[in-house]
């Protein structure tokens, strides 16, 4: 693969899709941004804007959005998939057909695939066997990409070229982007932090204090290296910005949607309300109960899932959870109430 990339596609319309792909049309890179729903394509293509996903957001002019999925692999060295993981795997198999020897894919996704227990990754390798793989995770909130704030992202993969080629398309003033080979690492932490805002935004609805934010924010650091560690990744890739760096934002920026539905919960919303209302992908809920089956399978001490799992699942009160955090036992009054909840075990 030369590192000078010429074309590029993006799959998916919404944010964070979006914010990629008008970088990487600014950066004069030929780019397809590909999406099923043909108002928003025309809105990009007319207007330069997405209205549904990315308001008040002006794309660059020379991105082009399209409905035709061949139409917009075709030639395309790069390939970000950035569509949610509940349709990660049906959107690879629905692209496949068109790939040809020499195209990488790239995915955005901050997810997890709950048989098999995959990250997006694996997906691509599962799928797309022989093509290069890697990903791209940090704090990186897709309004604040639009409007052009200073940001910087991670691309990791085992393919150095790979990485160099990312990092030269898609850099630019306002956005860095910083390589690892730690690939696990770096989508685990993207896919774990998304728990752990939504802890957060209930904590904040609650009126707790800065000091409570603090310490939440903390001891997720620790649970979520905890878990990782174990199953592989490289601790130190969790102090950097997939892992603290993304943890920060998303647990104190109600910009974050894992956030705003841990908020309306919080404030006494169903979680089901506070998706409705959302109306946007919020990985975190469903991350949430495959970790917490694996953790509970492989014995790792995950206190903070634990009881967001009980508050999103099992209606036990956030307050309760609150206060056994503070005691550091596992016995008490949430076992209790998730016990008895119809689907505590
Ligand atoms: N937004 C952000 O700030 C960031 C998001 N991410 C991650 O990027 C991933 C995508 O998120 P984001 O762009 O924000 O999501 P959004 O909720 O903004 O948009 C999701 C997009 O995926 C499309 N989509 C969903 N299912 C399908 C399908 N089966 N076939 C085709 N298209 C589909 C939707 O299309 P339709 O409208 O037609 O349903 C929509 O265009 C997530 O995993 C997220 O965690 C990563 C970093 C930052
Ligand atoms: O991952 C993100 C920022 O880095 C976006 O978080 P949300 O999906 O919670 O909006």
């Amino acid at each position: 693969m030369s590192v000078k990339v010429k074309q590029a596609a993006v799959i998916g319309g919404g944010s964070f899709g979006t914010a990629i792909a008008s970088i990487l049309a600014a950066n004069g890179i030929a780019t397809q941004q590909w999406m099923r729903n043909d108002v928003v394509a025309t809105a990009i293509n007319e207007q330069h804007e997405n209205p549904q996903y990315l308001p008040d957001v002006k794309l660059d002019p020379r991105l082009h959005a399209t409905t035709d999925l061949a139409k917009a692999i075709t030639g395309a060295e790069l390939i970000f998939v950035s569509v949610p993981s509940k349709s990660f795997r049906s959107v690879v198999q629905q692209l496949k057909p068109f790939l040809v020897e020499g195209q990488s894919l790239i995915s955005t996704t901050k997810g997890i695939e709950p048989d098999g227990f995959n990250l997006m990754s694996q997906v691509l390798m599962d799928e797309c066997p022989g093509h290069s793989v890697a990903v791209l995770s940090g704090p990186n909130l897709a309004k604040e990409i639009g409007r052009k704030q200073l940001t910087a992202t991670v691309v990791a993969s085992s393919d150095g070229a790979l990485r160099i080629a990312v990092q030269e398309s898609l850099g630019c003033e306002y956005f860095r982007v910083y390589a690892s080979d730690d690939m696990f690492g770096v989508e685990l932490s993207g896919a774990l932090k998304n728990i752990y805002a939504i802890v957060s935004g209930f904590i904040a609805a609650l009126g707790m204090g800065e000091n409570t934010k603090s310490m939440i924010i903390t001891r997720s650091l620790a649970e979520m290296s905890r878990f990782a560690v174990a199953l592989g990744a490289n601790p130190l890739t969790f102090l950097g910005l997939a892992g603290v760096g993304d943890l920060v934002v998303t647990c104190m920026s109600p910009m974050s949607r894992n956030y705003r539905v841990g908020y309306a919960i919080g404030e006494g919303r169903t979680l089901d309300e506070a998706v409705a209302e959302l109306g946007e992908v919020a990985e975190g809920v469903n991350t949430l109960r495959y970790i917490n089956a694996q953790s509970e399978e492989l014995g790792i001490y995950m206190p903070l899932v634990k009881g967001a799992y009980a508050v999103l699942f099992a209606h036990v009160d956030p307050r309760l959870v609150a206060k056994e955090l503070m005691t550091g036992e596992n016995t008490s009054d949430v076992e209790f109430a998730l016990a008895k909840s119809e689907i505590g075990e």
